[in-house]
């Protein structure tokens, strides 16, 4: 029976990786492969409603690179946001699980009313106020990071986590009935199988930080952020990438944090990366499409547009990193800091009501 060519692929896609052959002619066991970025291209090189304008990558190559050279944007300015955790302990391992379990879908339907999260003083909102919860929930001794005590409902019954991620605005956390699926489903894995902590996936991964997405993806459901596009399978794994990149980046390469292929983990492809590129012009959409994400219309998860949208960003911020590459070879970036510096930056343009397309409207867990 003559297979069609997606079906060939994904047939061979699951035997190179279930032989550890991946790509490796000679039959050694080659380090393991992603697929997020042949995903991208494949997306980008068949989109129809969006593009890239190489002309404004190589401009945004420019200002980023400049700009992460006098910020002295690096892993340690992972450190440097006051909330995120810095033991720089298995405890930090933990939290980081925590936080990239429940790291989606903070956009608010009523832009005027989102939800936010009072700590210390502030009001926080979108990823931080997910930090900003896990805080809270520490300081008021509730052991929020452990696993133990997500699959045990006699002592973390629903209302206590309907608690601890309460609202400091009438708006209730987006989506916390699936966040609450995601706690039961990871802590019963985690429990069964890596003995109740993700230091011990770490372990697994032997220094890779390729193995460790797939770990992830394989062992945790919520976090196989896959689809298809024109029929072939596509891999995106925005939750498990930034997972590994938080915990390299907050242990400064070191100690749980090192990992000898950290430069295979792509960009992120949220909500945020695609505004600031549209907004840096490296990112163009249809008329059709400009106007759906305008008006504030809902894109279903894996519909084509929501797909070319994540694949064109991966692809771009990728084109935008060999770029920098190119003319300065010696500079110490790589998609996650390009990446982290273009959300940073996003989340400040954003404080100074920089005019930015809005952010395009995807309700799922995966991002
Ligand atoms: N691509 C990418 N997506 C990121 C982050 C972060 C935060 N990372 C911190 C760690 C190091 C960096 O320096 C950041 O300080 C959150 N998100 C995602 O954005 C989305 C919007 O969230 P918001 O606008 O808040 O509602 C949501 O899907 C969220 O999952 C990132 O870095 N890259």
């Amino acid at each position: 029976m003559a297979m069609d060519d997606d079906t060939d692929h994904d047939l061979l896609d699951f035997m190179r990786r279930a032989l550890g052959l991946d790509g490796q002619s000679n039959g050694q066991k080659a380090p393991p492969d992603i697929g997020v970025l042949q995903s991208a291209e494949y997306i980008c090189d068949n989109a129809i409603d969006v593009a890239l304008d190489m002309r404004s990558c190589k401009a945004a190559a420019e200002m980023i690179v400049n700009s992460m050279e006098k910020e002295h944007y690096g892993t340690q300015t992972w450190d440097g946001h006051v909330l995120h955790p810095h033991t720089k302990d298995e405890e930090q391992v933990e939290f980081i699980f925590l936080m990239d379990l429940l790291n989606f879908s903070f956009w608010a339907d009523d832009e005027k009313a989102p939800y936010k999260v009072e700590y210390d003083g502030n009001l926080e909102d979108g990823y931080w106020s997910l930090v900003a919860a896990i805080r809270r929930a520490l300081d008021e001794g509730i052991p929020i990071t452990s696993p133990y005590f997500w699959v045990d409902e006699t002592v973390c019954p629903d209302k206590l986590l309907e608690h601890v991620f309460r609202s400091s605005t009438d708006t209730p956390m987006p989506m916390l009935k699936e966040r609450i699926k995601c706690l039961r489903e990871a802590g019963e894995i985690l429990c069964e199988n890596f003995n109740g902590s993700f230091v011990n996936c770490i372990r697994e991964a032997e220094g890779s930080a390729a193995a460790l997405v797939n770990l992830v993806v394989d062992e945790f459901p919520c976090f196989k952020d896959e689809s298809r596009f024109e029929g072939r399978k596509i891999h995106f794994y925005k939750r498990a990438q930034i997972l590994v990149a938080d915990i390299w980046a907050s242990f400064n390469g070191e100690s749980f944090g090192e990992f000898s292929d950290i430069n295979k983990i792509t960009m992120f492809a949220d909500y945020r990366i695609p505004q600031i590129l549209h907004t840096l012009g490296c990112l163009l959409y249809s008329p059709p499409l400009e106007h759906a994400v305008r008006q504030r219309r809902i894109l279903p998860p894996s519909s084509t547009w929501e797909m070319e949208i994540r694949g064109c960003t991966i692809h771009c911020v990728e084109l935008i990193r060999r770029e920098i590459i190119k003319r300065h070879p010696n500079a110490k970036v790589n998609a996650i800091l390009i990446d982290f510096f273009l959300y940073d930056t996003a989340k400040e343009w954003e404080v100074q009501g920089k005019e930015m397309i809005p952010t395009h409207r995807t309700r799922s867990i995966w991002y």
